[in-house]
């Protein structure tokens, strides 16, 4: 069976194939917003077609997820015994969640056909206005499914990415609301805003509760950001969309195996070669 994109996304209300007024709109509203706080929401991007047609995928895949655990900080930094023990970069929080591999997406299926629809690229780079624009080449991580279930949530960070595609499949029953401190770290580190963040003491913290459908684009190097922690026994899906600034590019083989838990001969082929891109 094969999916006709134009069943699962919402052309209607975003016709992201077709230069025009519509088009234009739809690209100047995305960048005020990513000018105004980081963060631009396109809701019901996919039809209830295409939330169906992703969430069974999402299920018919689930078990190839590979979970991973770690305690982080929200710089992904060690420790450093030297700083106050009240400095936030020593408030270290648990982290876990499973990514599904890309190549458990194939052609054809949903996702993809969402991904591989002529234009989308295109809208994603114009949305975001940026001139070296590639999509990422590594064949386990340039469309995954982040699956997470109770008691995940993925807690106070910034960014190492320049900007993350998201898309909103299922969420859980209650909880995984996306908590972002918009430009808090515009100009220097903010550590005592960062630190009333991490306390929930803050008024900078915007509170996003995105909707199957939804596409999200976030530049998340500069705004502190989580998920809320989960609840209820439906896991949360996002799909998560991954363009870098180089062709060719491909994860770092211990990263990947953390990631993924599995390397492909690609990964020991290309290491080295260049820049490791870490898309987390
Ligand atoms: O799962 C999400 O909605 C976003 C997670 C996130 O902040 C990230 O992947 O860096
Ligand atoms: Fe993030």
């Amino acid at each position: 069976m094969t999916y006709a994109a134009e069943k699962l996304i919402n052309l209607a209300d975003y016709p992201i194939h077709i230069p025009g007024p519509a088009r234009d709109a739809v690209l100047a509203r995305v960048r005020g917003a990513l000018a105004q706080d980081g963060c631009a929401v396109i809701k019901k991007f996919l039809t209830p077609a295409g939330i169906a047609a992703l969430t069974a995928e999402a299920d018919s895949v689930a078990e190839q997820g590979h979970r991973s655990f770690n305690r982080t900080n929200a710089y992904f930094t060690q420790d450093d015994p030297s700083l106050p023990q009240d400095d936030p970069r020593r408030q270290f929080y648990d982290r876990s969640n499973a990514f599904i591999p890309a190549d458990n997406f194939v052609a054809d299926a949903p996702l993809r056909s969402v991904y591989d629809f002529p234009g989308f690229d295109e809208f994603i780079r114009e949305c975001l206005q940026e001139e070296a624009f590639y999509r990422y080449a590594d064949p386990l991580a340039d469309v995954i499914v982040n699956m997470a279930e109770e008691g995940n949530g993925f807690p106070w960070h910034f960014d190492t990415n320049n900007f993350t595609v998201t898309l909103a499949i299922q969420n859980a029953e209650s909880g995984g609301a996306f908590e972002y401190a918009p430009g808090i770290r515009e100009g220097d580190e903010n550590f005592a805003e960062v630190a009333r963040v991490l306390a929930g003491t803050s008024d900078r913290v915007k509170v996003l509760e995105l909707e199957p459908g939804d596409l999200q684009l976030f530049r998340g190097r500069y705004s502190l950001h989580r998920v809320a922690p989960l609840r209820g026994a439906r896991r949360r899906y996002v799909a998560i969309f991954s363009y870098v600034q180089e062709p060719g590019m491909v994860g770092a083989p211990e990263r990947t195996m953390q990631l993924y838990g599995r390397t492909l001969p690609i990964h020991h082929q290309r290491a080295g070669q260049r820049n490791d891109a870490y898309i987390d």
